[in-house]
């Protein structure tokens, strides 16, 4: 490719003074050098440099990728094509000097996809019109064994600011080479010749431009703050990145173009020095021939190289920041573990907790010998274990619970009676046969040192103070309280605890009860023990009896803990509402204590002594007067807390006042008391009554604080009378309009024929209903004799027993109906019905026996009986009259019914004796050993 060597001005770089020209200058040689290795070759000959570099029209063309070639600086260029290998080195070889054109392809090449050859084109218009006129300084040809990906991102870094070579790369199967090139000005593709490879094209040289300066004092100015512009962009630029920084020191003294005072060159040298600008762009800076406008086009890319620059920054300084911080905590939690450690405030953490189990266990007075190896054993294995590890926790978490067992602790008990009376009587009324026995079991304790072995079972119907008068006891006996319900509970691990080797294993409630109370002789009541559940997960029943059996409580073991504990001083009792229901096993070893609800007086008593005052405490409308010398430790309902306190044994009564802005005249007449027991509660415990009461001081509460603030109420809650106090009279504003109206359901005396008042008993208390009977006669059949009779149909949701029992009755009625009347033909020829009201409420038992015999006999007798008799007592098939049991509460219910004679069993006899007079008071009672007797009673015949 022979061509002028013209070294007029162009647009080439300016002649340069480089050692390293001079070396190649008179060099002839087109095979590698002897002080080369054999795979570098340099050109053979070296006709001119920058201005002086000829001006050849044909060249052979190598594209380049990702941006355009500047004049003026090293550059090296990867080259895979074979046959544009042999071309170059053809043109290296001769004497033309190894010049060639540069171009930027057009079309960039995807990387991802793999680029083999960027230096093979399709068509002309795959390059760019403006390129670059260089001279190959070096090639260095190599065996690729790479692959694709590798070889393109060499290339790719070998096109921007690769400079070192493969010197010492020395093989012989050539299929890439590393050119290294000086590009020396622009130059203007105008025809591809041969689209190759190796690519043939016909360029004309671009003159030197020069900026004559003087010539517009304005223009000369802006090129002049361009220029500077220029310079502090890439100062700030290498400020802030590494990598942009290196690059200028590295091309610096390899560029000979950059010279400050020519626009041209700083635009040349600043575009050169961008790595991420977009191809095009830089292309348009290569393309600029006005030096303004390329300054300008360089300064943009500057700009944009500066912004990601800052952004880098910005980012790594986050990262830093992020990291920094990190390390700064890391190191700060470091330091203060040494700075503990030092201090001796913490141990290594596995140290630490065994001298923290050690520290707990020397607190405990008794450890037995078995439990105490135990915790040995666990400690030494605790120290093995690797923290992390699951066998760690699980250790840990049963010495926690070995060592949170009150081991020989015991709370002093208190054996002085009068003091025990008074707390036991401060929060309950009557219920004095528990008190009695609870003062029973101090005196025994004070004799014999302790209170134990007996297992308290309190049975009545709900609201009857069973589960508070617990409470009371525990602070009488100055011991802990606590208290767990197994209503409904079904898991037997919930009183012995799981297995260890479940996860989330635990201790069952006794254990929990140990250490929640924190000594080995708290009272524990386990609320609603009828009411025990059972299903595939065991039966808690046969556990609670392990608990309950004074013979074998000494010995207790939990699944979890899995040794001994001794809970024989713990005093263990009871409540349910109906003992039938208490599996007969654990009955068999509780101390039953029935409580048979109240009546009306004890209800007005516990209404006027304890319920009111505490729902006025309650409410806020009274406040507690503490006595100096009482310590508190009552909690707002005047109820003892968990902490029995032995001086509140010896405080004395509470005083109750009015709060202050309650006036002196609220209160609760004894009236409104009366009317509420009898027409609005009649169930046999008091929590209706106490909710009742409660309603009264909540609205009388509004209506104080409403009236002092002036504010509106509703009709329904604004005080209607002008007194503050409640009694019978306007009790209804308070708590609405009566439940009961009437006592009875049949008002009027005689009673109609056959039906006949009888006394129950339910879990619920003491009740009097009605039996009631009727014949159903049938006409004749049309022969003239009588249709149906002597069936009986029974209704009012009766269980087995009782329906028995009326079958029995209904015997016992005809036969004795043969003795009294054997003329009386009713039953042959009457179908009887029986039924007791009311029907939605289920009914069982016997005791219902003589009353359904009154009732047949009757209906048969066509005799009615007296409104004020009821009768209660199982019969036999033979007329026999058996014991029932409830005496107590049938005999309530009797008086709510305003009965005025009874008939019993005779071998109740005891049972009413023992009742109080003022329940037998004007109460005709007739005992029976034989239906005879009910019958003269009943009927008033012999
Ligand atoms: N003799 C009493 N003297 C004072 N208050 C009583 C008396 N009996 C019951 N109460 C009060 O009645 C309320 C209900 O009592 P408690 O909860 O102890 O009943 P319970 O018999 O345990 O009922 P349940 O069987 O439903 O559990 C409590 O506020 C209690 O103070």
């Amino acid at each position: 490719m022979p061509g002028e060597n013209d070294a007029s001005s162009d647009d080439s770089v300016p002649s340069p003074s480089l050692n390293n020209s001079s070396k190649y200058e008179n060099s002839t040689r087109s095979q590698p050098s002897s002080s080369l290795p054999s795979n570098v070759l340099v050109p053979a000959s070296r006709l001119g440099f920058g201005d002086q570099a000829p001006r050849y029209p044909h060249l052979l063309a190598l594209p380049v990728i990702r941006g355009p070639v500047f004049p003026g600086v090293l550059t090296p260029i990867r080259i895979t094509d074979n046959k544009t290998i042999s071309a170059i080195e053809k043109i290296m070889s001769g004497g033309s000097g190894g010049y060639l054109g540069l171009f930027l392809r057009k079309d960039m090449p995807d990387f991802s996809k793999g680029l083999e050859k960027p230096e093979i084109i399709t068509c002309a218009s795959d390059l760019y019109s403006v390129g670059t006129f260089a001279q190959i300084q070096r090639m260095t040809k190599l065996v690729d064994d790479h692959t694709d990906d590798d070889s393109n991102m060499k290339m790719a870094m070998l096109t921007r600011n690769e400079l070192k070579h493969d010197d010492d790369t020395d093989r012989s199967n050539t299929n890439h080479a590393n050119l290294l090139i000086m590009p020396h000005r622009r130059i203007d593709l105008l025809s591809v010749d041969n689209v190759g490879p190796p690519i043939d094209v016909t360029v004309s040289h671009w003159e030197r431009l020069q900026y004559i300066r003087g010539e517009d004092s304005v223009r000369d100015d802006t090129i002049r703050a361009l220029c500077q512009e220029v310079l502090s962009a890439i100062r700030e630029v290498a400020q802030m990145n590494a990598l942009f920084r290196e690059q200028v020191v590295n091309m610096v003294p390899s560029s000979h173009m950059f010279d400050m005072n020519d626009p041209y060159r700083l635009a040349d040298f600043a575009a050169s020095l961008i790595s991420g600008g977009d191809a095009a762009d830089l292309q348009a800076v290569l393309d600029e021939k006005d030096a303004e406008l390329r300054l300008h086009k360089a300064l943009v890319l500057l700009s944009k190289e500066r912004e990601v620059s800052k952004l880098q920054k910005e980012i790594s300084a986050k990262v830093e920041e992020k990291m920094s911080a990190a390390q700064r905590k890391y190191f700060l939690t470091e330091q203060l573990k040494s700075i503990k450690k030092e201090l001796g405030m913490e141990k290594d953490d596995k140290e630490s907790l065994i001298e923290k189990y050690r520290k707990k266990l020397a607190e405990y007075p008794l450890i037995p010998e078995e439990i105490d190896e135990i915790i040995e054993s666990e400690l030494d294995k605790l120290s093995t274990l690797e923290k992390n590890s699951s066998e760690f926790n699980v250790t840990r978490s049963y010495l926690d619970w070995l060592t949170s067992i009150p081991w020989g602790i015991t709370t002093e008990e208190n054996f002085d009676i009068s003091d025990a009376r008074q707390v036991l009587d401060r929060h309950h009324y009557g219920m004095d046969e528990v008190k009695e026995t609870i003062l029973q079991f101090i005196a025994v304790g004070k004799l014999k040192g302790s209170v134990q072995g007996k297992i308290l079972c309190l049975a009545g119907p709900p609201g009857t103070g069973k589960t508070s008068i617990a409470e009371s006891v525990a602070a009488a006996l100055g011991r802990k309280f606590f208290r767990f319900s197994v209503g409904g509970l079904t898991d037997v691990s919930e009183i012995k605890g799981h297995r260890r080797t479940y996860v989330g294993a635990m201790p069952g409630k006794i254990i929990n009860c140990l250490k929640s109370t924190g000594s080995t002789n708290p009272l524990v009541l386990i609320d609603e023990i009828d009411k025990l559940g059972r299903d595939h997960r065991g039966d808690p029943a046969s556990a609670l009896l392990e608990v309950l059996d004074p013979g074998q409580n000494s010995t207790f073991r939990d699944h979890f803990i899995d040794a001994p504990v001794d809970i024989s001083k713990v005093l263990f009792m009871c409540t349910a509402n109906a003992v039938d229901n208490i599996p007969g096993p654990l009955l068999d070893r509780m101390e039953v204590i029935r409580l048979s609800g109240y009546d009306v007086p004890e209800k007005l008593e516990i209404a006027e002594k304890y319920l009111v005052p505490k729902s006025m405490l309650n409410s806020g409308l009274m406040v507690k007067e503490t006595p100096k010398q009482e310590k508190s430790g009552a909690d707002e309902s005047g109820l003892e807390t968990e902490e029995p306190d032995k001086e509140k044994a010896e405080s004395t009564e509470p005083v109750f006042r009015h709060s202050e802005m309650v006036p002196e005249s609220v209160s609760i007449e004894r009236s409104a008391l009366e009317s509420l027991v009898r027409w609005y509660c009649r169930e046999a415990g008091v929590r209706n009554l106490a909710k009742k009461i409660d309603k009264i001081t909540r609205l009388l509460s509004l209506q104080v604080v409403a009236e002092s603030e002036g504010a509106k109420l509703t009709e329904k809650s604004s005080r209607k009378s002008d007194t503050w106090t409640v009694s019978a009279e306007n009790l209804h504003e308070y708590v609405g309009k009566p439940v009961f109206t009437s006592d009875r359901l049949y008002e009027k005396d005689p009673l109609p024929h056959g039906v006949v008042m009888g006394l129950a008993w339910t879990s619920m208390g003491g009740s009097a209903l009605y039996i009631e009977s009727q014949g159903i006669k049938r006409g004749l059949d049309p022969d003239g004799k009588p249709r149906g009779g002597g069936t009986l149909k029974v209704t009012g949701q009766l269980g087995d027993v009782m329906k028995e029992s009326t079958e029995i009755a209904y015997t016992v009625a005809r036969s004795r109906l043969s003795e009294i009347a054997p003329e009386n033909k009713f039953f042959d020829v009457t179908d009887v019905h029986i039924h007791v009201p009311e029907g939605a409420t289920p009914k069982d038992g016997p005791s219902a026996g003589i009353t359904m015999v009154t009732a047949f006999l009757s209906l048969a007798l066509d005799k009615p009986i007296k409104s004020d008799l009821a009768m209660t007592g199982e019969v036999s098939l033979t007329g026999k009259v058996l014991a029932v049991g409830g005496i107590k509460e049938k005999v309530m219910a009797a008086r709510r019914a305003g009965i005025k004679t009874i008939i019993l069993p005779e071998d109740c006899r005891r049972d009413f004796d023992e009742l109080p007079d003022y329940l037998k008071d004007d109460l005709g009672i007739n005992y029976a050993t034989d239906y005879s007797s009910v019958y003269s009673v009943a009927f008033g015949v012999n």
